[in-house]
């Protein structure tokens, strides 16, 4: 054929692509005739990969021209090195996904899924990827390129760890390919044999493409026998005429426009609904993930519920008092006023029994001042409380002249300070026992009680229900967990989809990131609704903590789902900025501990 008459699939003019300073493609040319297979070959690292990425335009030339035919993605099929493929999805699923990306109805994707099976015979299709062996993924990751029977075929390395047999067919079924249904393929392969097939071959070394034929014109060129002797032949000529990779500077050419392969349409429900579909899969077949997400936080929602906050009980407190024996209040009552002279009051007693009567505490009585002292040393006491021999008296000298000169009137008080909790809740208490002390003596003496109270009455807007520390932060733990699990679910979906290289494969089937976003955002949300009415069903249900919603359940729910949005991105955004899993996970728990801390937790 004339050479004017040949039409090119692919022509790739004067290619530089350099990493850190060091080319990796060399100002490569080479034109790919329409309906032919073009063979790269080449030792590791030489740039055959980059040189197809840089073609399917997933990274970008850094001087030079890639022509294609093509213009949509829909009609060029790619088969990356790696599987790139959601290995917790079945074979079958997998093609629906990408048939579905790529608009093809169902009854098509059937079509093509047995039309495929014929020639690549995988395993049972109902399979998961994750199970079957590296050859048989392989023919998968084979058949998801060919699936939308794409004009334009780039397969790197398909025929690694495929066996001999199969091979043999595979190469047959591309002749057939280009032959009877004109379609193009750029192959690499490490297999020279194979190569054979090809129509047109080139070997790249360091970058540079140093030799472009027929299988037969190189053999003849170099006058050997085999190609794989004519290739060993010019590599050894090679060797001599080494091409430097050192740092290779770029000469500045002029950068020509490259044809970019795009998208039918930028925002498709078609593909979006296909997204959904496989990011519901991979959290409901992922135990772990649906563990982490579902099940671990009811179960933090019930030990919050049993633990934290709770009114305490069962509190030891070391008692002393010396104006009478602590068994002897048991029997107590106030009768009396202090001040009468004759009156046998302790009030020592009107606090001892207040402080039994909340059930909170444990009293023990102690006999001497050191030891009561010295149980603070132990674990179980939380505070000593000792009470003078003359304490009613002083007392009652103190209500009336506001002189204690012995400072009798004084009740002792030594408190934990272990617990910041308990320890607060013991001085309330014990504060709460003097005030009603002092009410009591009050009444005894017949005054007005509300005479010695605070003058001051205390009105709350909302929360008259919250009575322990569990109530009073319960709302904050179920906006945290919200936010919690709503930033693991994007952070960790999108940042293994990005590892995996399956996002990757996705955007090149035609998927964009706000169509991945989306998707994702819909099942987040989902999964935020479940956490909410999950979180709410045992902590305000089972566990009546007190609900006073003072807008309306709506706005409620809506600024936890505000909240869990906000989530929602930051882990998309950690995902995108994570460049391992280890760095995900780590700046996922550390913005959520921030979030934890910031309110005050
Ligand atoms: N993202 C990257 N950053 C830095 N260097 C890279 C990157 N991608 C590829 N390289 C380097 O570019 C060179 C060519 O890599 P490429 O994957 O194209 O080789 P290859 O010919 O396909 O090798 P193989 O046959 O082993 O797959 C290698 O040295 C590789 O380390």
């Amino acid at each position: 054929m004339a050479e004017e008459n040949i039409q090119y699939e692919v022509k790739v003019i004067d290619a530089f692509k350099s990493y850190g300073g060091i080319n990796v493609l060399n100002g490569i040319n080479i034109n790919v005739p329409t309906c032919t297979i073009y063979g790269l070959l080449g030792p590791s690292g030489c740039g055959k990969s980059t040189l197809l990425e840089c073609i399917l335009g997933t990274k970008t030339l850094d001087f030079g021209c890639i022509d294609l035919k093509a213009k949509y993605l829909k009609d060029v099929g790619y088969m990356p090195q790696d599987l790139c493929l959601e290995g917790i999805l079945t074979i079958k699923e997998t093609f629906e996904y990408f048939g579905r990306i790529y608009k093809m109805s169902d009854q098509n994707i059937k079509t093509r899924i047995a039309e495929l099976n014929e020639f690549l015979q995988f395993p049972d299709i109902n399979s998961y990827i994750k199970e079957i062996s590296g050859g048989q993924s392989k023919q998968v990751s084979l058949a998801v390129a060919l699936i939308h029977d794409p004009k334009l075929i780039i397969l790197d390395e398909p025929t690694v760890g495929i066996d001999v047999l199969l091979r043999q067919k595979i190469w047959v079924e591309f002749i057939k390919m280009t032959k009877q249904l004109k379609k193009t393929i750029i192959i690499t392969t490490h297999y020279i044999e194979e190569a054979n097939e090809a129509n047109c071959i080139g070997l790249i070394r360091n970058g540079i493409l140093v030799e472009e034929g027929s299988p037969q014109n190189i053999i003849t060129k170099y006058r050997r026998n085999t190609l794989e002797e004519a290739f060993l032949s010019l590599c050894c000529s090679q060797e001599t005429n080494e091409i430097s990779k050192k740092k290779v500077y770029v000469q500045r050419k002029k950068k020509l426009n490259n044809t970019r392969l795009k998208s039918e349409n930028n925002f498709d429900l078609y593909r979006i609904k296909a997204l959904t579909k496989k990011y519901f899969r991979m959290c409901y077949r992922d135990l772990w993930f649906f563990f982490i997400v579902i099940c671990l936080p009811m179960i933090q929602y019930n030990n919050f519920s049993i633990s934290f906050g709770q009114n305490i009980n069962g509190l030891s407190i070391a008692i002393k008092n010396d104006e009478v024996n602590y068994l002897d209040c048991r029997n107590f009552n106030v009768n009396g006023c202090i001040a009468d002279e004759n009156s046998n009051l302790t009030m020592s007693c009107v606090v001892v029994n207040y402080l039994v009567s909340l059930n909170r505490y444990k009293l023990i009585e102690v006999n001497d001042f050191e030891v009561g002292e010295l149980s603070l040393n132990n674990p179980n006491y939380m505070a000593f409380l000792h009470f003078p021999k003359a304490y009613t008296r002083a007392l009652a000298k103190y209500i009336d002249s506001h002189n204690d000169s012995d400072g009798e009137s004084l009740a002792y008080a030594r408190l934990t300070m272990d617990n910041f909790v308990f320890r607060n809740q013991i001085k309330t208490d014990v504060l709460n026992s003097i005030n009603y002390v002092l009410k009591q003596t009050l009444i005894g003496c017949a005054s007005n009680p509300k005479s010695i109270s605070v003058p001051i009455k205390f009105k709350n807007l909302y929360g008259n229900e919250v009575k322990s520390l569990a109530n009073s932060i319960v709302h904050l733990f179920i906006a945290l967990s919200v936010f919690y699990i709503s930033s693991i679910t994007s952070g960790n979906i999108m940042i293994s989809e990005k590892l995996e290289g399956s996002l990757r494969r996705s955007i090149f089937a035609g998927v964009n990131l706000p169509e991945c976003v989306l998707s994702l955002f819909f099942i987040s949300t989902i999964i935020q609704l479940i956490q909410i009415i999950v979180s709410c069903f045992i902590l305000f249900g089972y566990y009546s903590n007190p609900v006073q919603i003072t807008s309306g359940l709506f706005t409620y729910v809506l600024v936890l789902s505000f909240l869990g949005w906000v989530g929602y991105f930051i882990g998309i955004f950690i995902a995108i900025i994570s460049k391992t899993q280890l760095t995900n996970i780590f700046l996922l728990t550390g913005v959520s501990l921030t979030q934890f801390i910031l309110p005050g937790m």
